[in-house]
């Protein structure tokens, strides 16, 4: 017998600030929860099972919403904000599909930008730090900074990230204003950011980690994988591969931690790969495990790295 086709549900899709505020207040007054699940769009499976890690948490009625946004303030100018990949169209297929997305935000921009007649405070002459400095006048000029989460790991390579994203998310809570908020453990540095903002600012938001979601290969699902050429794909499968020794080595009794980053490390680059860090960490503080640290005890779900996608 033919299985029963999943329900379609179209969402709801909101571009306007305001009516997205005055939507979720109606879902609240309607006795639903409203459940956030943040994205920059080209969704994948691993955005799919952060839709029903929402539904997960919520004991009663939820009204979920999924925001398409591509935040200019956490990408570098050097970075790929322009080439970004995209697909609006096939985004609200897929959410369609899941049956259980109410809305889409999809804000044009979320940011207050200046005139261009007035100086910038990246200076006249440029020097933007990110791709939102570029207006000048009385542009936006608050930032959330989680001062020592933000530092190291992928906070070394882009040091503005995290303050992109902390204030983008920021954003999002007081627009959607959420009663949970679901991020995705492959980005594991951003989430611990995030917890610690919602905790420190007292934001009275649930915020759910959700496990990595990888193809059959092991390759970590993300939309970034779309630029990797065949052989870069395959390249980069030496990171699930090298990480699964590590855990192995430490499932064994290893304690030395520099020892298995040294082989993480060796992994990859002879598959062809670079390496911009490899660390153990405990899992909350992201502080350093083993040799210098607190005993590797955290090591198989504490390993953060980057490559392409966790
Ligand atoms: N494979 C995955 N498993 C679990 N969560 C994921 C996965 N991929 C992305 N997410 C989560 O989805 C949310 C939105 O991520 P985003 O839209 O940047 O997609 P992405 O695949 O991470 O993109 P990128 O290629 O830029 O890293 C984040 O919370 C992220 O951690
Ligand atoms: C959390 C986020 C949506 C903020 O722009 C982004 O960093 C992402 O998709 O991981
Ligand atoms: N999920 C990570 C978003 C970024 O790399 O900008």
């Amino acid at each position: 017998m033919a299985a029963a086709a999943a329900a379609v549900h179209e969402p709801e899709v909101i571009r306007d600030k305001a009516a997205m505020r005055a939507w979720s207040r109606r879902r609240r007054a309607e006795g639903k929860a409203v459940a956030l699940v943040p994205t920059m769009g080209f969704l994948h499976e691993g955005h799919l099972s952060l839709i029903s890690a929402a539904v997960a948490a919520s004991a009663g009625p939820i009204a979920v919403v999924v925001s398409i946004y591509v935040n200019p303030s956490q990408f570098a100018p050097t970075e790929d904000l322009a080439t970004y990949p995209s697909d609006f169209a096939g985004d609200l297929r897929k959410l369609a599909a899941t049956g259980v997305v109410a809305a889409v935000f999809c804000p044009p921009d979320l940011y207050v930008r200046g005139s261009a007649d007035r100086p910038s405070a990246a200076g006249a002459s440029g020097g933007a730090v990110s791709c939102l400095e570029d207006a000048g006048g009385h542009a936006h000029e608050t930032w959330i900074r989680v001062e020592r989460l933000e530092k190291g790991l992928c906070g070394s390579s882009r040091p503005v990230f995290f303050r992109g994203v902390a204030t983008v998310v920021a954003k999002l809570f007081n627009i959607v204003e959420p009663d949970v908020a679901v991020f995705g453990k492959k980005d594991y540095q951003q989430w611990r950011v995030i917890c610690r903002m919602v905790r420190d600012l007292d934001f009275a938001i649930q915020i759910v980690g959700s496990e990595v979601v990888r193809e059959a290969d092991g390759l970590a699902m993300s939309s970034r994988n779309v630029n990797l050429s065949e052989e870069d794909r395959k390249k980069a499968l030496s990171i699930s591969r090298s990480l699964v020794d590590a855990r192995t080595a430490a499932l064994s009794g290893s304690n030395r931690s520099q020892e298995i980053k040294d082989q993480i490390v060796r992994t990859i680059t002879e598959a062809g790969g670079q390496v911009d860090y490899v660390e153990i960490v405990g899992q909350g503080k992201l502080g350093a495990c083993g040799e210098d640290g607190p005993p590797l005890c955290n090591l198989c779900r504490g390993l953060v790295w980057k490559g392409q996608a966790n």
